[in-house]
């Protein structure tokens, strides 16, 4: 009689993309660089926004290893010495677009680490460098048992405008100054944050199939499978560094985190 082998109990994994070259977050005089340095190696706090973000899945003990998606021409990741962080190695898979390195990485945790398809993962924007392993807890212990999975994110906290439609104007070299068309009910939008928890097997899928044109995060490509992922509380500290001035907010709030588990700072006394 065959052995019957009892089916393994889905493991965690996390997938990092880390590749890509941070275009937004440059200022005007960094521009004309011929290799500027992307984000994700700025140093925040005396170590790298990727070693910020790494340090934190390292503390979520459910987590069986961490996957760095960074690009195939990468020449600073090995030489940050932070970035080395238990439980995690860095792939040069990195592809076109963040929905390419997602779905390299993927491709990477079943080669190398042998996950399955039952097996949930974790996609986490290297650039959210604010992440603390408490929302990452949070959103495990939402979606693990969840037929599908979900997402952190944040109600839309302001009011939303829609842009007018601006054709240039002829002989204009520039585009006039935008316009609103209309303000759009904000009740029931959520901007989507990461991470975001999947199984291996169905975001692989969703990845292979759909436009990845079109796919902005993990979520938009189980929605186009038809699904309906979890929205799962996040915080607004929780946000991507994306322009030049996004450095300094994250790194005025990892001082002050610095500062509250400091022994002896005024600041751990506050209640
Ligand atoms: N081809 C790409 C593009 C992006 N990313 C990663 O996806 C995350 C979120 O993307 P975004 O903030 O848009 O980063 P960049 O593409 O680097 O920024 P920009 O669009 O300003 O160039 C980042 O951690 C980035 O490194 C990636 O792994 N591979
Ligand atoms: C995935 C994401 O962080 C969700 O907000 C975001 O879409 C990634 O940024 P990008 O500029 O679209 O790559």
């Amino acid at each position: 009689m065959p052995l019957r082998t009892e089916p393994q109990a889905p493991r965690i994994w996390a997938v990092i993309p880390a590749a890509g070259v941070g275009q937004r977050a440059l200022r005007a005089d960094q521009q004309t660089s011929s290799r500027p340095l992307p984000k994700q190696y700025h140093r925040l706090v005396g170590c790298s926004v990727l070693a910020h973000t790494l340090q934190a899945f390292a503390q979520v003990q459910a987590i069986a290893g961490t996957a760095v998606v960074i690009a195939p021409d990468d020449a600073v990741f090995s030489q940050q010495a932070e970035n080395h962080v238990a439980r995690t190695q860095a792939f040069a898979v990195g592809g076109d677009s963040r929905a390419a390195s997602v779905r390299n990485g993927l491709q990477t945790l079943a080669e190398h680490w042998g996950a399955q398809d039952h097996d949930w993962v974790l996609v986490h924007d290297a650039a959210r460098c604010l992440i603390t392993p408490e929302w990452i807890a949070r959103l495990i212990s939402a979606c693990q048992h969840d037929a599908v999975g979900g997402l952190l994110a944040l109600p839309l906290p302001d009011t939303l405008k829609e842009q007018r439609c601006q054709p240039l104007a002829e002989g204009h070299p520039k585009p006039a100054a935008a316009r609103v068309a209309q303000t759009v009910p904000r009740s029931g939008k959520w901007l989507a944050h990461t991470p975001q928890m999947f199984r291996l097997g169905m975001l692989r899928s969703a990845l292979q199939q759909a436009d990845l044109g079109l796919i902005t995060d993990e979520a938009s490509a189980i929605e186009w499978l038809g699904h309906a992922p979890l929205l799962v509380h996040s915080s607004a500290q929780n946000f991507k560094v994306t322009y030049p001035e996004d450095f300094a907010l994250a790194e005025a709030i990892l001082m002050a985190r610095q500062a509250r588990h400091t022994p002896n700072s005024t600041e751990s006394t506050t209640p």
